[in-house]
């Protein structure tokens, strides 16, 4: 779906203190031409950082306590329904979410829900990552490690805190964890000159973009969750690998936060582009295949207690025979 006249959405999420609040009040004041929409989602506190974002009047949306991804599903699903009624209003929605929300759920209406889809597209997740405290959140809190695997952009704020060496090592942790996203060290959640609101994260050309940055066999374990690439050279059976991906996102939807792939179809010039957030996928066309470019297919995994020797076996036997 084109993304002229939808409103893009850009999902805030990160660990408790770590920024999330500083980041929503920048982006606000050094956008005064656009209009944004807010959803809050508070755990238990309802109303505190209502009063802590400034320069908006109207336009907060508020859910309330309980965490956004599990009871709140229904209710972000009405806020966004509610929206929908004045979409006029607004030229951008943000939505913040607390410490503790599980970010692939949050993305869900936005690929699963026609009526949502219509009106808004998702452009990215960016994360804040505590620079001080971000390897023990990654150690204890599994939501931690979720919220590093599925964002577009990471935020290494408080880097003031810590020592250079050390920032440098949590970036590492953080690259190996998620080699798609942009990685930035800030102090106050400032991001620079980066587009931090049009990131394009889901459109085809920003998949291939970053896949080509991924390693051919890039690996990496944290606690249950996975984040694995495959590689291979040949063309991929179309069927075959619509068959297998069907029935593996039926079966195990849940288990995949995230996948992404470039595939070789036959008597195709240009690359296809696959991407599945849990159980919802989509397949598109990208660029065209360079002529000195060799055609490697990718596909990136990131999940939780994924077999990935079975994953790489079900993806070989999706290859054409030379
Ligand atoms: N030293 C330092 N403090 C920061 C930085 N960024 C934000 N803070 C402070 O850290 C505290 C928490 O920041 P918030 O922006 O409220 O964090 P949050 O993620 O919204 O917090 P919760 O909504 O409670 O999860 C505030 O006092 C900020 O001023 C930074 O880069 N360095």
């Amino acid at each position: 779906m084109e993304n002229i006249n939808r409103i893009p959405v850009t999902i805030i999420t990160g660990f408790l203190g770590a920024g999330k609040t500083t980041l929503l009040n920048r982006i606000i004041a050094e956008h005064p031409n656009k209009r944004f929409a807010i959803i809050e989602n508070e755990f238990g506190e309802t109303g505190i950082d209502n009063d802590l974002v400034v320069g908006i009047e109207d336009g907060i949306f508020e859910m309330s306590n309980g965490c956004i991804c599990c009871t709140l599903s229904e209710e972000l699903h009405e806020t966004l329904n509610k929206l929908l009624q004045q979409s006029d209003k607004f030229d951008h929605l943000l939505i913040e979410t607390t410490g503790i929300a599980e970010p692939s759920s949050i993305a869900m209406p936005f690929t699963t829900d026609p009526l949502v889809q219509k009106y808004f597209y998702l452009d990215g997740t960016i994360c804040l990552a505590d620079a001080q405290y971000l390897e023990d959140s990654l150690k204890d809190d599994e939501n931690a490690v979720q919220q590093v695997t599925f964002a577009d952009l990471i935020l290494l704020n408080k880097k003031e805190l810590v020592a250079e060496g050390y920032l440098k090592e949590v970036k590492e942790v953080l690259k190996k964890l998620n080699p798609y996203a942009d990685i930035l060290t800030t102090q106050n959640a400032d991001y620079g000159s980066k587009k931090i609101l049009d990131l394009k994260a889901y459109s085809p050309e920003k998949v291939e973009e970053k896949s080509s940055f991924i390693p051919a066999h890039h690996h990496h374990h944290h606690h249950h969750i996975v984040s694995h690439s495959i590689t291979a050279t040949g063309m991929v059976n179309p069927q075959e690998l619509e068959y297998w991906l069907t029935v593996l996102l039926q079966l195990q939807g849940e288990a995949f936060y995230r996948i992404k792939g470039i595939f070789h179809f036959p008597n195709e010039d240009r690359k296809v582009i696959f991407q599945a957030v849990r159980n919802q996928s989509a397949i598109t066309l990208g660029s065209p295949w360079r002529p000195e470019e060799e055609r490697t297919n990718r596909m990136v995994f990131i999940g939780k207690e994924l077999n990935t020797k079975v994953l790489e076996r079900r993806f070989k036997q999706c290859l054409l025979k030379s």
